[in-house]
């Protein structure tokens, strides 16, 4: 293969057809990011066309649309193992290749990279030998982070390179200001036409009025999305059809050119190339395999996740209570609450990328006398966390925290593992911590949740739960667990939300050997039903924790507090997760390989008992 730089323009194209047939290929057996992938192909051929991979820092915002770098650096031939244990991940990952310059996954990082990237740079005196490439989306831009970054690069004037992949698309039909800005009427056509003719009379022009031509152009800008990053010191280019492979690569060498922070506003298509795929369709951002023919997914969800069940109660909900409201940050579907915000449109929202705001907006509407619910996955939570301490919690305010993709998440790994949220909300001062096992339980939670006082938080899984309908639902009630059977041997199974589910059926695995073990499902996580357990630790010596969490914070070391605290003479043993990242792959090969299969469990648990 040549060097790109040795490649005509036609075999640019050209090569970007391979490149997109191989992401939507691998895409359609492997599941993961197809829209964002095989529109941003021309924006990634062309960075690495005009930018030093080897000496450039390429910066990917979230990254999960830099398959085409992936492909293009070093992992072509193994590209088919996206997003498979072992395999290659969806994000960039330093270790996974050393053209990865910095892990990502969580969105709005870039620029601040690039701004650190561009003062070390300076600081080693490589300062024009060395230049931070970022690629951010539109979506990407309406993170608070991303404004505190341009702030800083505006005034410091570091050369850095931003290119802005303007698709118009968030996740789902991207909200707010930002997104209405960048796609103003004069970013259009009209403005151009008026770049093109101003170009063309430039040409037959004196010198002299060459520059009178050019300042008529700049004023043009002032009517386009530049005049944002203008005013803030950063120069604008744009805005350029980002498929245009010239105009792309002509775009970036006159950035690299002016040694300065400097913008390129490229408009692209989300889908390009893949026919059923190109626009605004939320469903083609994450997928799962399909047929590339039809577009049809091959493989069905076969039970109701638990997602759903928790956008059908909180309808319920908010049907019956005008005060109940929400909000999610940009992931309406993922969350659930679509339906919810087109049935009362005035009372949910989706506030964009921007879980900060998220979570303090919907504190003021708390003080207000309102009932928010703000519905988020547990790892995009933690760029929220000081708000839940500052704004929710010291004035104990009736919000709750809707916890979605608690637990391992699968194919997006380490950056998006629901794994933390217990230990890092457990610490805090009123925050009350609940989570259901099942759908009857989701929406006995729900309904619980709404007269609760104070902030709590209730976290479910990515899927569907384990089945527990042997045993029956009860209402919740503050601080009280739930005995689901008692059992003859001095084994009791701890469970906590999708964990009481795992006990059940290790349980059964028991059973089969002849141990008969208790169940309790906890219900609550803090507080823990002291009473309950007290009682339960006369009868059961050794305990089982089954949480999909972290073990340090986690449910076990609460366990371990009140053991301490009121000096049971039990041995507690926890299933939850080491301290490790967890790696990205199908849920059930991760959690074989974290040795926390349910049969896997039921063997540790006979292997205490020989
Ligand atoms: C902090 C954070 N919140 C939410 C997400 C979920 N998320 C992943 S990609 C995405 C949309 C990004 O849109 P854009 O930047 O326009 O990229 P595109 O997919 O359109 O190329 C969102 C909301 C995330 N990764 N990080
Ligand atoms: C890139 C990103 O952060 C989201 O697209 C995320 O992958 C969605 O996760 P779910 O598939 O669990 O909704
Ligand atoms: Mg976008």
């Amino acid at each position: 293969m040549k060097q790109l730089r040795e490649c005509s323009i036609e075999e640019l194209n050209e090569y970007c057809e391979q490149i997109r047939q191989k992401i939507i290929q691998t895409v359609s057996k492997n599941g993961g990011h197809l829209s964002s992938n095989v529109g941003a192909v021309e924006l990634i051929v062309a960075m690495h066309y005009v930018f030093d991979i080897k000496n450039d820092p390429f910066i990917f915002d979230v990254s999960h649309q830099a398959y085409t770098h992936k492909l293009i650096t070093d992992r072509w031939d193994r590209f088919d193992t996206l997003r498979e244990l072992d395999g290659i991940s969806g994000y960039t990952r330093p270790d996974e290749s050393p053209y990865d310059y910095f892990v990502a996954g969580h969105s709005s990082t870039s620029i601040s990279l690039a701004v650190g990237a561009a003062k070390a740079i300076a600081l080693k005196g490589e300062q024009y030998k060395r230049v931070p490439v970022a690629l951010i989306g539109d979506g990407s831009l309406s993170a608070g982070m991303v404004y505190e970054a341009l702030n800083e690069l505006g005034d410091r004037r570091y050369p850095v390179i931003i290119i802005l992949n303007d698709n118009k698309m968030s996740i789902s039909k991207p909200i707010g200001a930002i997104s209405k800005f960048l796609s103003s009427a004069m970013a259009g056509d009209f403005y151009q036409k008026i770049k093109k003719t101003t170009e063309q009379i430039l040409q037959y022009l004196p010198e002299s009025a060459t520059y009178m031509a050019k300042k008529f152009e700049e004023s043009f800008k002032l009517i386009t999305p530049g005049i944002l990053f203008e005013e803030l010191g950063i120069d604008y280019i744009g805005p350029i059809d980002g498929h245009n492979l010239e105009s792309l690569i002509r775009a970036m060498q006159s950035a690299k050119g002016l040694k300065k922070p400097v913008i390129i506003h490229a408009q692209t298509l989300k889908g390009k190339g893949y026919e059923m795929a190109e626009g605004y369709y939320e469903k083609w951002h994450g997928v799962g395999p399909f047929d590339v023919a039809s577009g049809e997914a091959l493989k069905k969800g076969v039970s109701k996740n638990a997602t759903t069940m928790y956008s059908e109660a909180l309808m319920d909900l908010a049907k019956q209570h005008e005060n109940v409201v929400g909000v999610t940050a940009a992931m309406p579907s993922g969350t659930g609450l679509s339906p919810l915000i087109q049935a009362y449109p005035n009372r949910f929202w989706d506030v964009a990328i921007a879980e900060q705001h998220a979570v303090t907006s919907m504190c003021a509407m708390a003080k207000e006398g309102f009932k928010p619910y703000i519905t988020i996955y547990s790892t995009f939570l933690q760029r929220a966390y000081d708000q839940v301490i500052h704004d929710a919690s010291i004035l104990n305010l009736n919000v709750v925290f809707a916890i979605d993709r608690a637990g391992i998440v699968g194919e997006d790994g380490e950056t998006h593992q629901g794994a933390f949220d217990i230990s890092y909300l457990s610490v805090i001062p009123h925050m009350t911590l609940m989570a259901p096992r099942d759908e009857k339980a989701m929406h006995a939670a729900i309904r619980y949740s709404y007269k609760h006082q104070g902030p709590l938080a209730i976290r479910y899984p990515r899927g569907s739960f384990l089945s527990c309908d042997a045993f029956e639902s009860k209402p919740f009630e503050y601080g009280k667990a739930q005995l689901l059977k008692e059992g003859d041997s001095k084994i009791l199974l701890l469970g906590y939300g999708s964990g009481v589910g795992k006990a059940v059926a290790t349980s059964k695995i028991l059973s089969e050997k002849g141990i008969d073990a208790a169940i309790v499902d906890l219900r609550f996580a803090k507080p823990l039903d002291e009473s309950l357990l007290i009682s339960l630790a006369l009868k059961y010596e050794t305990w089982y924790v089954f949480s999909d969490s972290a073990k340090i914070g986690g449910v076990g070391s609460l366990l371990m507090a009140l053991k301490e605290k009121n000096t049971l003479h039990v041995k507690i043993k926890t299933f939850e997760y080491d301290d490790a990242f967890i790696t990205h792959g199908a849920t059930h090969l991760v959690e074989d390989r974290l040795g926390i299969t349910i049969e896997q469990l039921a063997g540790k648990i006979l292997e205490d008992i020989e």
